[in-house]
């Protein structure tokens, strides 16, 4: 392990690279479209946009998207894979991760967090801050659950979904492709694909 590109210089994307150091990466450079304006990401450097990545990522040893938003960040991970990048998985010695679990590509597990046997987590998702996501929940690709949001066992979430901080979900329930689930939402009934729900227990807030 030793030099990483993430793409993406945000509060996300630093705390990834704080991790990916943890762990062992030497070298860590932001590539990002907000290039030149952007030139630092806290500690570390910004050293290009998007197209630059994609013309430069075989100097690297692996490469991860850490763009909050799950849409774009699984786009932009389809268009790195792709063209060939090496995307790794990052996973926080912190956090607890069963050795029954998949992580897909490009996801990322943050301190604290706990991953429970017979976990399926899809590429590019995003297990936050002692988030815990219990045995046997499938998440698809480009979910985020956010810090100290809590997935009871059989639990499935769609593709880019993404949970609110601190929201909890009964076991065995599903939750739809697209949606939001706020912050300290309790889900008690299975969430259909592209609403958002909030509250407790959790009810229809908006439709995307
Ligand atoms: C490391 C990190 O930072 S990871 C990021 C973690 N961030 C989060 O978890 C944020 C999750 N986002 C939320 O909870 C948001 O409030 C959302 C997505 C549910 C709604 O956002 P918006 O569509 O912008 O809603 P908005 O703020 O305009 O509120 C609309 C109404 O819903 C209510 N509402 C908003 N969020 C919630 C919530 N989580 N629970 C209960 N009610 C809520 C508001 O009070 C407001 O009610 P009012 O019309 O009676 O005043």
């Amino acid at each position: 392990m030793s030099k990483l590109a993430i793409l993406g210089a945000s509060g996300h994307g630093k705390v990834l690279a704080d991790m990916a150091e943890l762990v062992g990466w030497r070298s860590i450079t932001f590539f990002d479209d907000a290039w030149p304006s952007l030139m630092l990401n806290s500690h570390w450097p910004v050293a290009g946009d998007t197209a630059a990545l994609l013309d430069k990522f075989a100097e690297f040893d692996g490469v991860l998207v850490g763009i909050g938003n799950n849409s774009i960040r699984l786009e932009k991970q389809a268009q790195l894979a792709g063209s060939g990048a090496q995307l790794i998985t990052l996973v926080h010695p912190a956090a607890v991760v069963s050795r029954y679990a998949h992580i897909g590509s490009g996801s990322v597990v943050m301190a604290g967090a706990v991953i429970n046997v017979d976990v399926r987590l899809g590429e590019a998702c995003i297990i936050n801050t002692n988030a815990s996501v219990d045995h046997d929940c499938v998440l698809e690709a480009g979910v985020h659950i956010s810090p100290n949001a809590a997935l009871a066992g059989g639990v499935r979430v769609g593709r880019v979904a993404w949970l609110g901080v601190g929201a909890c979900v009964r076991q065995l329930m599903d939750i739809g492709a697209g949606a939001v689930v706020g912050a300290g939402a309790v889900v008690v009934k299975p969430v259909p694909p592209a609403v958002c729900v909030a509250g407790n227990p959790a009810r229809l807030l908006c439709q995307n």
